[in-house]
């Protein structure tokens, strides 16, 4: 069932972060969340996530209602997610810290060994699974959050700027883990367009709490090709149809009311 919102509104005191959002990520899609600072993302997620409110409007995370107290227990049993900042005990093992996770998501302690060990082998850990925590780069460690995240076999993950102050490798190493490591559903909130053309399936674009393109890596290509942005600017010399793209989107009418 994947993911659907529909006029979601957020605010904080009374500045909108989420005005009127609404999207849908299918089943076994990777979403790229892509926008600038300040965009929503990160309240998006965190909603999807149960750890904010929902304003007004409606979220559901499999067919389960976020804005409802049952329909936040159901959905937590079968979400995965890393959030933008997350602490690990740098002198755990990292099996123990996935098995730990997967328990916590509702794993029998029998079984979150061995399902810890299968996470950490998809995202290329498993010949470090007796180190600890602290011997890791930032992005092993982002790939050690993934496996943390997924271990439990979620249906829908959440993932907000997971490659965030990662290096052009490990970026390129982490989108590849989100491609062996789960079949979910997946949306990956982050500002960097080479992430989201390069690891997802459907590209969203967040402004001002606004959603201003959905589509897939290509649709985005296609509307730069275009040649202008929406406010009309034309594009320079050396600006990738991708980036094009994007800033036709922000500059753009709004997408989430057309039909
Ligand atoms: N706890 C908070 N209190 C008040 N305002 C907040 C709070 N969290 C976020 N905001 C505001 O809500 C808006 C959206 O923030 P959000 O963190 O969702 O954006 P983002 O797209 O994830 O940004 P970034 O890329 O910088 O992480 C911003 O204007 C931000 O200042």
């Amino acid at each position: 069932m994947g993911v659907e919102v529909r006029g979601l509104t957020v605010a904080y005191r009374r500045r909108e972060a989420l005005a009127r959002v609404s999207l849908t990520a299918q089943p076994g899609v990777v979403n790229a969340v892509l926008g600038p600072n300040g965009a929503g993302k990160t309240t998006l997620l965190s909603v999807l996530a149960t750890a904010q409110p929902v304003g007004a409007g409606v979220a559901f995370v499999d067919g389960h209602d976020v804005g409802t107290t049952d329909g936040r227990a159901a959905a937590r049993e079968l979400l995965g997610w890393l959030p933008q900042r997350f602490d690990l005990a740098g002198g755990m093992r990292l099996l123990d810290t996935v098995a730990f996770a997967a328990w916590a998501s509702g794993v029998s302690e029998g079984d979150a060994f061995r399902l810890a060990s299968d996470a950490l082998d998809r995202v290329g850990l498993a010949s470090r699974e007796r180190e600890r925590v602290r011997t890791l780069s930032g992005g092993q460690r982002q790939r050690l959050g993934l496996a943390a995240a997924t271990a439990h076999g979620p249906r829908v993950l959440l993932l907000d700027e997971p490659t965030a102050g990662l290096d052009p490798e490990q970026r390129v190493h982490f989108r590849r883990s989100v491609r062996s490591a789960t079949d979910a559903t997946v949306l990956l909130s982050t500002h960097l367009l080479d992430d989201a053309v390069h690891a997802a399936d459907r590209v969203i674009i967040l402004s001002d709490g606004q959603v201003r393109f959905t589509g897939t890596p290509d649709d985005l290509a296609r509307l730069g090709a275009r040649g202008t942005t929406g406010a009309g600017q034309a594009t320079g010399a050396g600006t990738s149809p991708y980036e094009a793209g994007y800033l036709a989107a922000l500059h753009g009418p709004r997408a989430d009311e057309s039909p």
